[in-house]
C-alpha cells in the first residue's frame, strides 16, 4: 500500500495554546480522506503543517516518504478556506501566472485552464475578473487554482461552501474523477453528508486531539444502531408504548423510531405487521452527523 502523505505524533503549540496534539494520520494514494472537528478543533494548523506553511514542534510529517522539501510546492494543491484570488486580476493571468510559479509552463497552463473552465461550464470566465464573479463561481476558479498545476497531493478545506446544490454536485464528481485518477486527498468539511459520501477514512479532532479515527464503515458499523424507519399501508397503534422506543415521529412516507436496543426493532415489526402490511422496514446505522454530534457534542465547549 502506498501512502503519499503520512503524519505521525503530530503537535503544534502557538504559545502555551495546543493546536494539535499528538496526532497520527496517512492517506492511501487515490482516497479522500475525512478531517473532521468542531470550529477550533485543529483542521486548519494541521493542513497547514502538511503544507509546509508551519512546522511541527513534534512529531514528524513524510510525503512520498520524505521530509519536506522545495519540490512539494509542486506536488501539493491547496483550496484554503479562505478564498485567495485577487479581485481585480483577470482570471487567466493569476491562474496561468499561479500554474508557472509550480513548474508549469505556459503554454500548458493556458491549455489546462481553458480545459478546466468548459469542464466546469464556464468558458468565458477567461477573460473575466474575480470581482465581476457570483461567489459560487468565484470558487470554482479557487478550485481551478488549486489544481492547475495537476497536483498528486490535494488539500480541499470547505472545498463546497458557498456553492449551490448543481455546482456542489459538479465540484463532487470532480473531487471523486481526481481520487479515480490517483490523487491523494484531505478534505476538510462541516457538512457531514459530503464526508460520507466520499470519504474512505475519517479522523474527527476535538479541542487539538483526535477523538474517533479510521475506516468510515469501521466506525459506523460500532455504534449501535438506533434508528428504524418504517412505512406501512395503515396508521400504526402504540409504537409508542414499545418498551425501549425513545421517539415516534410520524412524517409523510412513513415512521422513524428511535430505539434503544434492537430487541425493540423486532417488537416494532411485529406490532406492525398485527395492523398492517409493511412496505419498508429498516434498522439503520447512524448517519455519521449524529456520530459526530454524540463524541463531539459530549465534550463541546
Ligand atoms: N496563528 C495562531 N495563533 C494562535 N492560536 C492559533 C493560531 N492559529 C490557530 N490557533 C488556535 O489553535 C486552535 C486550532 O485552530 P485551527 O484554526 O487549526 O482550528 P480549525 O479546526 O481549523 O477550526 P475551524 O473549523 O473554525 O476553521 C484554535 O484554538 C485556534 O484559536
Amino acid at each position: 500500500m502506498t501512502y503519499p502523505l503520512v503524519i505521525e505524533d503530530v503537535s503544534k503549540q502557538y504559545g502555551d495554546k495546543t493546536a494539535v496534539n499528538r496526532i497520527h494520520l496517512r492517506v492511501k494514494q487515490g482516497e479522500i480522506y475525512g478531517l473532521l472537528g468542531a470550529n477550533g478543533a485543529g483542521k486548519t494548523t494541521t493542513m497547514r503543517m502538511v503544507l509546509g506553511l508551519i512546522y511541527p514542534d513534534q512529531g514528524s510529517i513524510q510525503w512520498n516518504g520524505q521530509g519536506y522539501r522545495e519540490e512539494l510546492r509542486s506536488l501539493m494543491g491547496y483550496l484554503p478556506e479562505e478564498r485567495g484570488l485577487y479581485p481585480k486580476v483577470k482570471i487567466s493571468e493569476q491562474i496561468i501566472y499561479l500554474a508557472e510559479l509550480r513548474g508549469v509552463k505556459k503554454n500548458q497552463a493556458d491549455r489546462s485552464l481553458k480545459e478546466w473552465l468548459e469542464r466546469f461550464e464556464v468558458p468565458d470566465y477567461y477573460n473575466r475578473r474575480v470581482e465581476e464573479l457570483s461567489k459560487g463561481n468565484q470558487q470554482k476558479i479557487q478550485f481551478i487554482a488549486a489544481v492547475i498545476h495537476n497536483p498528486e497531493i490535494l488539500i480541499l478545506d470547505e472545498a463546497f461552501s458557498g456553492l449551490d446544490p448543481v455546482n456542489v454536485e459538479l465540484l463532487k464528481k470532480t473531487v471523486k474523477s481526481l481520487r479515480d485518477e490517483g490523487k491523494t486527498i484531505l478534505f476538510s468539511s462541516h457538512r457531514m453528508d459530503h464526508v460520507e459520501e466520499l470519504c474512505e477514512h475519517i479522523c474527527i479532532l476535538h479541542r487539538s486531539n483526535t477523538i474517533l479515527q479510521g475506516s468510515l464503515k469501521e466506525i459506523k458499523a460500532s455504534f449501535p444502531k438506533e434508528r428504524v424507519i418504517l412505512e406501512t399501508e395503515e396508521d400504526i397503534e402504540g409504537l409508542d408504548r414499545l418498551s425501549g422506543v425513545t421517539s415516534v415521529n410520524k412524517g409523510l412516507k412513513g415512521y422513524e423510531i428511535r430505539i434503544t436496543s434492537p430487541e425493540t426493532a423486532q417488537q416494532i415489526l411485529q406490532l406492525a405487521m398485527e395492523q398492517s402490511v409493511v412496505q419498508r422496514f429498516q434498522i439503520m446505522e447512524p448517519t455519521l452527523n449524529e456520530i459526530f454530534i454524540q463524541k463531539v457534542g459530549n465534550n463541546h465547549e
